[in-house]
């Protein structure tokens, strides 16, 4: 079988003394589209922000496209959305600079191309901002904030996507926007690992959800089924096992 995108086993980290993830098992295959879920403070964006090498592991392997984590070096393979922050850096920049910084990892700070140029217009159309293009950054609502960061992780034509929270903060319309950008992502062939509170418009693309609880790997399967009393916000998830007697697998997903 073709090795995994994202392959981490037994991963372990701790942020200051707490331990965060305790033993993960993560793989990732190429096409897929796996969402991680769990309640607040799980490990989710710890364990996205190993991935992609900002936090350290303390145990475990993790490999990126069958190479060793500390041997990668092809970033450019490889988009990333941050939770939480903001396209605005406090520094002057317009729409146009933020997305194009996503091409950095192919082109260096060598001269833009034409086809840099074409990427960063066609990312902006996907999340449907090539109308801001050059407005400052600074005068965007944080639900174009976020998509403008989105439309910074998908002009560098990533093969891996990894976005943490993507949704957070965007207002319905705006999401049905980014679903559709991303469902356009995973035809052309992308592989995407997503950091989600709820499945939300994502659901019919997800393949495989993951979930976390307490840094450990309690969930790796079919997504849950949203229904009902436990869609709403505050409820913990329960996704109905196929066996009636047996537990309900809770996934802690909106608690
Ligand atoms: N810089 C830090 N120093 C110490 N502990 C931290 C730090 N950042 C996060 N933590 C702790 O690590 C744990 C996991 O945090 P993480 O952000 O990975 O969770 P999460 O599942 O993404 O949560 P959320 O859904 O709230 O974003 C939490 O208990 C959090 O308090």
């Amino acid at each position: 079988m073709e090795q995994p995108v994202i392959s981490l086993r037994g991963a372990t980290a701790s942020l200051g003394s707490r331990p965060v993830l305790r033993g993960v098992d993560l793989a990732v295959h190429r096409g897929e589209v796996v969402a991680l879920l769990g309640a607040n403070g799980s490990g989710k964006s710890t364990a996205v922000r190993a991935v992609v090498g900002q936090v350290p592991l303390t145990g475990g392997e993790l490999e990126l496209f069958g190479t060793p984590r500390r041997r990668f070096r092809d970033w450019s393979r490889v988009g990333y959305v941050p939770q939480r922050t903001t396209a605005a850096s406090g520094v002057p920049a317009t729409v146009r600079e933020v997305v194009s910084a996503g091409r950095l990892a192919r082109t260096g700070l060598g001269p833009t191309r034409k086809a840099d140029r074409e990427a960063v217009t066609k990312a902006l159309e996907l999340v449907g901002m090539a109308d801001r293009i050059k407005d400052s950054v600074n005068a965007l609502s944080g639900g174009q904030h976020q998509r403008v960061l989105i439309a910074r992780a998908l002009a560098g034509e990533p093969e891996l996507l990894i976005m943490d929270e993507p949704m957070a903060g965007v207002d319905l319309a705006s999401q049905e926007v980014l679903a559709k950008a991303l469902r356009e992502e995973v035809a052309r062939g992308a592989t995407v690992l997503l950091v989600l509170h709820e499945l939300g418009p994502l659901e019919p693309l997800i393949d495989r959800a993951v979930v976390l609880r307490d840094g450990c790997v309690v969930h790796d399967g079919p997504p849950p089924q949203a229904v009902g009393q436990h869609a709403l916000p505050g409820h913990d998830h329960v996704h109905p096992h196929a066996d009636p007697a047996a537990e309900p697998i809770r996934t802690g997903l909106l608690s």
